[in-house]
């Protein structure tokens, strides 16, 4: 009924793309902040930020600072890393950052979140049928998603940004987040299904031989999600839902 091979017991779930409406939500924080700061520093060769394949190879699914080396590393722009007190207009790492999470805590704040109704319904059926729900996400603003979807109460614990920093854990594509889930779940990462909409976030499930690594695909890189390492691939959590033979696992 739930998609999932037998042997699952836990179900490791991102949260931006896979259970709420964020991943646009970051994405368009993500261009804000690199576009003035590209402007900025060379006006006359400013190529914009591309919310489509800029996100999705460089940022997506990754630690806040490691999206900020990946882009910029891509147009070949080091930046000192600074430190994580910097103000939004530094011109480090962490100053980025903090550029773009007063943009997301600004949109989070203004226009609140949507949570997908699919996943809503999955992560319900998974707790009536005794599995174990863990959310695993590189971000440090997980905890007030969760609360502000309520969300919250259909979890049972969160590996997330801050837990990354705390325990020196390595970001996704590593697969470290996911198997802290598994530890904090108290199973092996062979029990347990990996969901990601994130291309970086499929590689780490795949890296960790977890049991059952699911690819969501609200882009239309249902191909590259398969390539980087997903069993399957859904638009939609409900997908599993349905009942109808999912290709590598059992209904
Ligand atoms: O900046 P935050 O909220 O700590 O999030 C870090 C990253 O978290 C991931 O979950 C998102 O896919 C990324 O887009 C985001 O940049």
């Amino acid at each position: 009924m739930l998609g999932l091979p037998d042997d699952v017991t836990t179900c490791l779930f991102d949260l931006d793309g896979v259970l709420t409406r964020t991943a646009t939500v970051h994405a368009a924080a993500w261009k804000q902040a690199f576009d003035e700061f590209l402007k900025q520093r060379d006006p006359e060769h400013f190529t914009p930020f591309d919310k489509g394949h800029d996100y999705d190879e460089y940022v997506d699914g990754k630690p806040r600072e490691d999206g900020v080396r990946d882009f910029l590393a891509s147009r070949g722009i080091h930046l000192p890393e600074g430190s994580p007190d910097d103000g939004p207009d530094e011109a480090t790492v962490y100053g980025l950052g903090n550029r773009k999470n007063a943009e997301v805590q600004r949109r989070i704040l203004t226009d609140g979140v949507d949570v997908y109704e699919g996943s809503r319904r999955y992560l319900q059926a998974v707790r009536d049928a005794g599995l174990r729900r863990i959310v695993v996400s590189s971000s440090a603003n997980t905890r007030q998603v969760l609360e502000v979807t309520g969300l919250a109460e259909l979890v049972e614990g969160r590996v997330d940004g801050v837990t990354l920093v705390e325990q020196h854990l390595r970001g996704k594509p590593a697969p470290d987040s996911f198997l802290a889930g598994a530890k904090l779940a108290g199973v092996q990462p062979s029990q347990a299904a990996v969901f990601e909409d994130a291309l970086a976030g499929v590689a780490a499930g795949r890296a960790g031989n977890f049991g059952f690594v699911i690819g969501v695909d609200r882009v239309g890189q249902a191909d590259q999600l398969r390539a980087h390492g997903a069993d399957v691939v859904v638009r939609d959590l409900a997908e599993l839902l349905s009942g109808e033979p999912t290709s590598g696992a059992q209904a």
